[in-house]
């Protein structure tokens, strides 16, 4: 008794709450008035053990380590122990199972058995044995620290019963050794570590779906070897587990040994910091579930006392707790009916079953009397009914299975349950005080409780739901649009870089990406997208008719058009719609929200594409192929819907179509890769195919989107409208809300697309104006020539009068020497004037040739086309005073047709009669005599005549 503190601990402690029931007493959570800590007090009822107790709280006193329950004293008053030990804000390991609804990870497990771990370490350094570790006892604060508890009735029992093999602990957790009756150790605690390591796991032990009282024979005659299902765990764990239950007590691992196993090695860095997150986490549920259970054991501990033969039936129900003195009087019958009332799931075979009941008949008779009786010993009663006096007295009693109690010791036992109750009136008394006096912090506690719900709720939405992946998706959209302005960069540079192409490749991907994320968010706005498609499409269409008008093309009246003609079938429909449905009014008016979503429609869509595709028709169309690869593989998505057949079919019929032209066009298209290639000109068509299929692939997704939506809102609208549908009408609100987000993709896709065009544009502007600079060149060179032409002719003029005199004087054609030589020296000048021209002739047709060749339908101006007419005439017309000029004999007294290396002017071949289309004279002759050298005609173009 001296080790009990003589105050009354009601004057030092403030109870405040419950904080579990145990099988010998109640735990309160207690506010020292002094220091105003926190401690749990365990009341427990005494009788004349009470000298046993006091070597058991020595005990506890004696044990000093951080992973120990930390001890603080004991009082005595009414009859009742008062045991003050340090408080635990996370309660029990068993009870974080129960409270967050979910047995521990791995993590989480190593974490609790290193710390168990040292501190049977320090139990068995100091030679103590806990011989009751197991779930619940094993406590967590709020720091992250987990401590063996209850042990100090285990210590006192050690002392009192080791030596005697006594049968100690509770069943499931118990090891062969101690059921078999033999000696043991220390090394009991390890197979109940392993024991409780399955139990953290898989939220039970061994053989829980059986009686305790069988549970020990099964445990005996076939011992648990490790996890349930091992290869749901790791490996570590598992040899961990296996370990811990090796059968052989001097084979099995120490505490110590075990400190240094993988599986709890990991945990060293980790344990404090995971299992306080644990506990402070969940504190809010943990005083949550107190407070409940305290409520209820105060409703059972009334009815029990209004009933004591139910209350005999709630202590056959202490399936976990520790043996019974009833346990003598077991009833194979109560025995089924509790088995059958838990129903627990059927780990053992039957054979087991019955081997089980056999060997119960066989070795119940052979437990000895010291078993039983601390056997009853450790088994009081649940509430401390049964005084611990008569478990050792009545021995008779307790193995013939009678339960028997003496006037004295019913009235010990009710005023035990007076002192108890009282106390948990002054408990709800002083809670109710609290809770008057906190009333409202306890109730913006409870609101915070409830935000932070809200808050982890929507959190865990963000991270489940579509809308994160939507934010992605911008994300990448935006990443997008960055790759498409590098992408017109590269095109700048000319060609498509490596870069590029990689970029259109990630493009692409992320299109598809942006297809796989938005199929499964189905909950879009119609309206807004309708809207966006609308103003995307004037916006596409404003931009080619300029960008037509840049180029000098001609806008297509009919386009202008479309659009409204499609806009009035589309009012038309819904006149009609409104006809049909007279007498709807209110769905009428809710209809509308998707009427002037159904003005885009496929004739809109269709239209759409014909806007943006139109300024790309002439040019390089992405080959079918390439387009039904998509649709292919977006069909192979499932997301093509009806869109799907209509542009299959368009798609054969534009493959028929194009199989026919594409013979004619590869030809020509490959020369002018090639030519493109060598000059280092932009691969147009390269270029241009990749854009339009992106462009088509964005089309395509738009398409999809814009289905789907109709689609929900359809159905959604309907509910609303036919069934009143409230729930429907919160989907459609929800539907609003979630489509702005969206929308901004959407917007994005629209914004990528003009991007995507601009960068067309850029194209061909930039294309254009390297076709301007090579007219401007043109334009220089044919000036050059025709100085040069004009000072050759000039030359030559100075010259011709003495050839033209003596032309005079021998008009005859005489063989003259020095009329040979001034012929000679003539034909020199008319040579050298070509030698000069040559080369730089050369250079202006192949300008023209490459410009002949240009995409964008690009057109000569009227100067360029009418030099090059008259050139290509006055060609034709020297051609024909060449060969239409009679040749002399070398004596001059016969005609002679043109010398063989004039018959074909090699001149001819340097003519762009590709694409300068002969252009008449006035007079309707092309090339005939009237045209004059000189004169008209651009000399760089007229071919060197050999005047002989
Ligand atoms: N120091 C403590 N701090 C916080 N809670 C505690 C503390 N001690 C006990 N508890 C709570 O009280 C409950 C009852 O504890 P107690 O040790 O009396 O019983 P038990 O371990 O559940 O059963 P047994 O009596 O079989 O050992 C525990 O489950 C735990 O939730």
């Amino acid at each position: 008794m001296d080790s009990f503190n003589k105050q009354d601990p009601e004057e030092i402690f403030d109870i405040v709450s419950a904080l579990g029931q145990g099988n010998y007493g109640k735990v309160f959570k207690a506010i020292c008035k002094q220091d105003k800590k926190e401690y749990a007090i365990k009341v427990m009822l005494v009788n004349e053990d009470i000298f046993q107790i006091s070597k058991e709280i020595s005990i506890l006193q004696n044990c000093k380590n951080q992973n120990i329950v930390g001890y603080f004293g004991s009082f005595f008053k009414d009859n009742a122990i008062w045991l003050v030990t340090e408080y635990c804000e996370g309660g029990s390991a068993l009870d974080l199972i129960k409270i967050i609804q979910r047995t521990f990870n791995e993590q989480e497990i190593s974490a609790i058995l290193y710390q168990a771990l040292l501190g049977l370490q320090y139990l068995h350094d100091n030679k103590k044995i806990h011989r009751d570790i197991k779930a619940g006892n094993i406590l967590l604060n709020e720091k992250g620290e987990a401590k063996l508890a209850d042990f100090g009735v285990s210590a006192e029992q050690i002392y009192t019963n080791a030596e005697k093999q006594t049968l100690m602990g509770t069943p499931y957790w118990m090891s062969p050794e101690v059921l078999g009756n033999s000696k043991y150790n220390n090394k009991t605690d390890i197979w109940s570590l392993g024991i409780t390591a399955i139990e953290l796991a898989e939220g039970e032990p061994p053989y829980s779906h059986i009686h305790p009282f069988r549970a020990m024979f099964a445990i005996k005659k076939n011992p648990p070897q490790g996890l349930s299902n091992p290869t749901q765990w790791s490996q570590e764990f598992s040899d961990f587990v296996k370990k811990c239950l090796t059968l052989d007590s001097n084979q099995r691992p120490s505490a110590k040994d075990l400190l240094s196993h993988p599986f709890i090695k990991q945990a060293i860095n980790y344990s404090q910091y995971i299992l306080s997150e644990l506990v402070i986490e969940n504190q809010e549920l943990i005083e949550q579930y107190r407070q409940e259970n305290f409520n209820r054991d105060d409703d059972e501990d009334d009815e029990e006392e209004e009933d004591e033969d139910q209350e005999d039936e709630d202590e056959e129900d202490d399936h976990y707790g520790h043996h019974r003195q009833e346990d003598e009087c077991y009833d194979d019958e109560d025995e089924d009916k509790v088995t059958r009332a838990k129903n627990k799931k059927k780990k053992v075979c039957d054979q087991e079953s019955e081997d089980t009941e056999n060997y119960i008949e066989e070795e119940s008779s052979t437990i000895t009397d010291n078993k039983s009786k601390s056997y009853s010993q450790n088994q009081s009663s649940k509430f401390q009914k049964q005084p611990k006096s008569q478990q050792f007295d009545d021995e008779e009693d307790s193995e013939s299975g009678q339960y028997s109690q003496t006037d004295q010791e019913s009235q010990q036992v009710s005023q035990g349950h007076l002192d108890e109750k009282s106390l948990q009136q002054k408990v709800l008394k002083k809670q109710q005080e609290k809770y008057s006096i906190d009333s409202s912090k306890q109730i913006s506690q409870k609101e915070r409780l409830l935000e932070s719900n809200l808050q982890q709720l929507a959190s865990k939405r963000k991270q489940d739901d579509s809308t994160t992946d939507l934010k992605q998706l911008s994300k990448k959209l935006n990443e997008r649009s960055d790759d498409l302005d590098q992408l017109s960069k590269g095109k700048n540079n000319k060609g498509l870089s490596s870069k590029s192409k990689e970029l259109v490749e990630k493009y692409s991907k992320n299109c598809q990406e942006f297809n796989d994320t938005s199929k499964e968010n189905s909950e879009y706005d119609l309206d807004q997208l309708g809207q966006i498609l609308k103003e995307s499409k004037e916006l596409k269409s404003q931009q080619v008719d300029k960008q037509k008008k840049n180029l000098g093309l001609q806008v297509d009246q009919n386009d202008k058009n479309k659009q409204p003609q499609a806009k009035q079938n589309t009012q038309q429909k819904n006149e009609n719609n409104n006809k049909n449905q007279d007498g709807q009014e209110e769905r009428l008016v809710n209809k509308k929200k998707i009427t002037h979503i159904d003005e885009l429609d496929d004739d809109d869509m269709s239209q759409y594409n014909s806007n943006t595709m139109v300024i790309n028709k002439d040019v390089d169309q992405p080959t079918n192929k390439e387009f039904v690869e998509c649709a292919r593989q977006m069909e192979s998505q499932g997301m093509l819907g009806n869109f799907k057949q209509d542009n299959q079919k368009a798609a054969s019929q534009k493959q028929q179509n194009e199989n026919k032209n594409q013979q004619q066009q590869s030809q020509s298209k490959q020369e002018l890769k090639n030519q493109q290639l060598s000059n280092n000109q932009v691969p147009v068509d390269q270029l241009q195919s990749k854009l339009q299929k992106l462009e088509k692939e964005m089309l395509l997704e738009i398409e999809v989107i814009k289905d789907r939506y109709q689609k929900k809102i359809d159905d959604v609208l309907l509910n609303i409208q036919q069934h009143q549908d409230p729930k429907a009408a919160q989907i459609y609100q929800k539907c609003k809300k979630s489509s702005t987000l969206l929308m901004k993709n959407i917007s994005e896709i629209h914004l990528n697309s003009s991007l995507l065009e601009f960068s067309e544009s850029d194209l061909e502007k930039s294309v254009f104006s390297q076709s301007k600079n090579d007219l401007q060149l043109f334009e220089q060179m044919k000036n050059k020539l025709l100085e040069d032409d004009l000072k050759s002719q000039q030359k030559a003029k100075e010259k011709k009068p003495n050839a033209t005199e003596q032309h005079k004087e021998n008009n005859s054609y005489p063989q003259n020497k020095n009329n040979q030589k001034v012929e000679k020296s003539s034909n020199d000048i008319e040579h050298e004037s070509k030698q000069t021209q040559q080369p730089q002739r050369k250079k202006t047709l192949s300008i023209l040739q490459k410009m002949s060749k240009l995409p964008f339908n690009f057109q000569v101006d009227d100067q360029m086309m009418n030099d090059m007419n008259l050139a290509e005439a006055h060609y034709k017309n020297l051609e024909n005073q060449t060969y239409n000029q009679p040749q002399r004999s070398a004596d001059g007294s016969r005609l002679l047709g043109p010398p063989p290396s004039q018959q074909q002017p090699s001149s001819k071949k340097y003519l762009p009669f590709e694409f300068a289309p002969i252009q008449k004279s006035k007079d309707g002759n092309v090339g005939s005599n009237e045209i004059q050298v000189g004169r008209n005609v651009p000399f760089s173009f007229a071919p060197i005549l050999n005047n002989n």
